[in-house]
């Protein structure tokens, strides 16, 4: 693609109305009939944005989307101009006009994104309230960490946990190299929470099981890098090549082997919500910053104290100095054991 400008905001030629300015290629296939400009938006074709390469989308547009043309193709497309201050992520539904017939070479252009289900966003850090929009439309969050190899780590998933609830998106725990560390020791933190738990080892994958999951819906892959989460992928999805890399073995640190995000389609065969799924690979982040996020988003994200945090006075910050605070109570009269006070410290902490 070194033809393409890298510059995200020179969509100039590509504006409202400089159709005619796209690039024309002669049609190899000239038996297919297709559109090649599209200069009304009412004619825009619907697509699915896969990947975000430096202000250059790649839309898979779904077989019969579009009267004029149904295959299902992958097109490249830039951004018009008026969308040049809207984020577009991985899973949005872009409003495609232009040449969208993905033919080598061309280019389509986004006018329009359809409103999203869900809105999976970070923060840099805690205290950074501008919010990153990372993953649109995801019905589901699986949060890969590994039982040993990098060292397994309560805040973070507590922190993934907060914004898959915050984005609506409903979480999954899958740990890995449990050939390396027994897990249950690390879940036992999140037993009391209705997430599902896949446990995985190289070459002992649960694959049938995630595959069941995966099955007609949209998933995002979270974890910090070397967990794991491109080999699982990798197994997921054979033509997927994510690129694999080598924990130190000094530090427990993965390279960073994945830099973007990209949507691959799942094969699910047999599956009984369909016969494929989409898996959304994240870059390995190693924070995500929760500033975003309003005080009632992180609560929800403890759906395990709620009842308890029900109890509490109106206005409580449920902080340690808060007063009658009922976590509190509830650790001292029991009905909180040794991880559910664990619990009550994470949340504490979220909410500093
Ligand atoms: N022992 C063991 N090693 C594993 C397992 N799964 C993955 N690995 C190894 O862990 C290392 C990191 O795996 P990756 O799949 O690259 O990890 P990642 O999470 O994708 O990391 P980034 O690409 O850096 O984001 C590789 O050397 C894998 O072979 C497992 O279940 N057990
Ligand atoms: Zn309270």
């Amino acid at each position: 693609m070194s033809w393409l400008p890298i510059d995200d905001d020179e969509d100039v030629p590509y504006g409202e109305y400089a159709d005619h300015q796209v690039r024309q290629r002669p049609n190899p296939k000239a038996n297919r009939p297709r559109t090649k400009r599209r200069p009304d938006h009412a004619n825009a074709v619907t697509g699915m944005v896969t990947a975000v390469d430096r202000g250059r989308y790649s839309a898979l547009i779904p077989e019969g989307a579009d009267a004029e043309d149904p295959t299902e193709r992958d097109i490249i497309a830039a951004r018009a101009r008026e969308l040049r201050r809207t984020p577009i992520v991985i899973g949005d539904r872009a409003q495609l006009v232009g040449d969208t017939s993905g033919d080598p070479g061309t280019l389509a252009r986004i006018v329009g994104i359809d409103e999203r289900r869900t809105l999976l966003r970070r923060s840099a850090d805690d205290s950074d309230t501008v919010e990153r929009v990372m993953v649109a439309n995801a019905d589901q969050m699986l949060i890969v960490v590994a039982a040993a190899n990098p060292e397994p780590r309560v805040r973070l998933v507590d922190r993934y946990l907060v914004a898959a609830y915050d984005a609506g998106i409903q979480p999954l725990l899958c740990i890995t190299k449990t050939d390396l560390a027994d897990p249950e020791p690390f879940l036992a933190h999140f037993a009391a929470l209705e997430v599902p738990v896949f446990r995985s080892a190289i070459g002992h994958e649960p694959l049938a099981e995630i595959r069941e999951v995966l099955a007609g819906r949209t998933t995002v892959f979270v974890g910090h890098s070397g967990v794991g989460k491109s080999t699982l992928i990798n197994s997921l999805v054979p033509d997927a090549a994510r690129a694999t890399g080598h924990v130190n073995e000094v530090t427990g640190r993965g390279r960073h082997t994945s830099s973007s995000s990209v949507a691959f389609r799942a094969a699910t065969p047999g599956c009984a919500n369909g016969d494929s799924g989409w898996v959304i690979d994240t870059p390995g982040v190693r924070s995500f910053g929760l500033g975003h996020v309003t005080t009632d988003g992180i609560l929800r994200g403890f759906t395990d104290l709620a009842a308890i945090i029900d109890g509490c006075p109106r206005g409580c910050t449920h902080q340690a100095d808060s007063p009658d605070c009922e976590l509190d109570a509830a650790i001292a009269d029991g009905r909180l054991d040794a991880m559910g006070a664990a619990r009550v410290e994470s949340l504490r902490r979220l909410l500093k």
